[in-house]
């Protein structure tokens, strides 16, 4: 019997049905995990829930190494990239909700994203939902959040958690953040380190410093140093060391010492942001701060703005953990999460609707409902939208970006 397909399918299966996501109640959390399992646990919620502690997520950035997947309207965080049901963004919140109840669940975003983000996360309070009228990138995000949190709440720890990661292993998760929040009381910025599986270039390195002796943190270490994104050679020379973990961008601080951090380090964010968090309640004076301060601020990442020059003078810690993590920045490490098969290409999808012969190691994405086939191309990457199709090969898929600037510089910025 051959497979019936469907062509009616208008609707792409990657974005979530909005607002049906399950809600976390007060023992019942719903988990997602990279292996495209969707299982309930129970959480001893109030037990995990740690007073005064803020999550921020930033959700910035189109993830447009996802294209065709992702659209400037429909982001990487806004899609559920391995169809678990979750969005990206919907499964950063459910984890974390146990440790902060929702009151202290904030998203940090632009304007054009405001409509998804609370038509997925129903249980975020619009007056959590701080919207930047531009990308500033992460330190100017996150600070806005910090600066904000520290007027409503003068003891405020923060905890600042992408929304398009993705997290398996959510025990050793909430076990690294809890601890990360204990060093955080202490005075430290602290960052949560992951075991490298691999010499990645995509990712920040975080060199070991010595063990803080912590008893409430026995995990806990100095970071000695921060490095940004090295070569595949000193990334391999990092790995042999055992020294080095992954930088995963999460940041748990007191409010007050990540704001000390800014203006000691980028006083002018720091004056930016301080004017703009005084009126932030007053909608009129609000509107007219960020438009005539936020055009005028820096555009720096948290690691350089404060995390390195913070690391040398013994400020920062991080945790160590064990948890499985990837921030599925493209279609190889989407790969990556799907069951391998031999000689085929991993299906993200129906399965019935990829058929090949000697094809092994890519991945293939059927989303329009038409049949692909393919013949003796090992590792590719297809992915087939219903307007657009996408060919590379795995090796080069971090390059799928310039491939969409390439796409808006011929005219099909309505396709993007
Ligand atoms: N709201 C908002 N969020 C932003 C903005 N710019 C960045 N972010 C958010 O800040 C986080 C990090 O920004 P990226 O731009 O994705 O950073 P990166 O180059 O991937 O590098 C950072 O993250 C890696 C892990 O994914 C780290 O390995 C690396 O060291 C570094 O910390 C992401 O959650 C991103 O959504 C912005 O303008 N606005």
């Amino acid at each position: 019997m051959s497979p019936s397909i469907g062509r009616e399918r208008a609707r792409s299966p990657f974005l979530p049905r909005r607002s049906t996501a399950p809600q976390a109640g007060p023992t019942q959390v719903l988990i997602t995990s990279p292996s495209r399992e969707v299982t309930t646990h129970s959480f001893p919620f109030p037990d995990r829930e740690i007073p005064g502690f803020y999550v921020v997520i930033p959700a910035g950035g189109a993830g447009t190494r996802l294209w065709p997947l992702s659209r400037e309207n429909h982001p990487k965080f806004l899609l559920d990239v391995n169809l678990c049901g979750n969005s990206l963004l919907q499964s950063t919140w459910e984890r974390l909700l146990p440790l902060a109840g929702p009151s202290r669940m904030t998203v940090v975003a632009g304007p054009a994203h405001s409509e998804g983000i609370l038509g997925q996360l129903p249980n975020l309070d619009s007056s959590n939902l701080f919207t930047e009228p531009g990308p500033k990138d992460s330190m100017a995000a996150i600070g806005l959040a910090a600066a904000i949190l520290l007027r409503r709440d003068p003891e405020a720890v923060i905890g600042s958690f992408a929304a398009d990661h993705m997290i398996s292993g959510e025990d050793a998760f909430l076990g690294a953040v809890t601890e990360a929040v204990e060093v955080a009381k202490e005075g430290y910025l602290v960052t949560i380190g992951i075991a490298p599986s691999h010499p990645a270039t995509g990712f920040g390195y975080i060199r070991l410093g010595d063990k803080l002796g912590l008893k409430s943190a026995p995990h806990s270490r100095l970071v000695s140093s921060f490095k940004e994104k090295p070569d595949a050679h000193t990334a391999a020379k990092y790995l042999a060391t055992g020294q080095y973990r992954w930088n995963a961008g999460m940041f748990v601080t007191k409010a007050s010492l990540l704001m000390e951090l800014m203006k000691e380090n980028c006083p002018d964010l720091y004056e930016g942001l301080m004017n703009i968090s005084a009126v932030w309640d007053d909608e009129a004076a609000r509107k007219t701060a960020l438009e005539e301060v936020w055009p005028t601020l820096e555009k720096i990442p948290i690691d350089n703005a404060v995390a390195e020059p913070a690391a040398a003078q013994g400020k920062v810690a991080v945790i160590p953990s064990t948890f499985g993590w990837d921030d599925v920045g493209d279609f190889s490490s989407l790969a990556e999460m799907l069951p391998a098969e031999s000689n085929k290409p991993r299906v993200l999808g129906d399965q019935r609707l990829v058929v090949s012969e000697q094809t092994a190691g890519g991945i293939v994405v059927p989303v329009s409902g038409r049949l692909i086939t393919c013949l003796g191309v090992d590792d590719i990457v297809i992915v087939d939208a219903p307007d657009a199709l996408m060919v590379t090969t795995r090796a080069r898929s971090q390059e799928v970006k310039s491939l969409v600037k390439k796409c808006r510089e011929a005219g099909w910025k309505n396709l993007l």
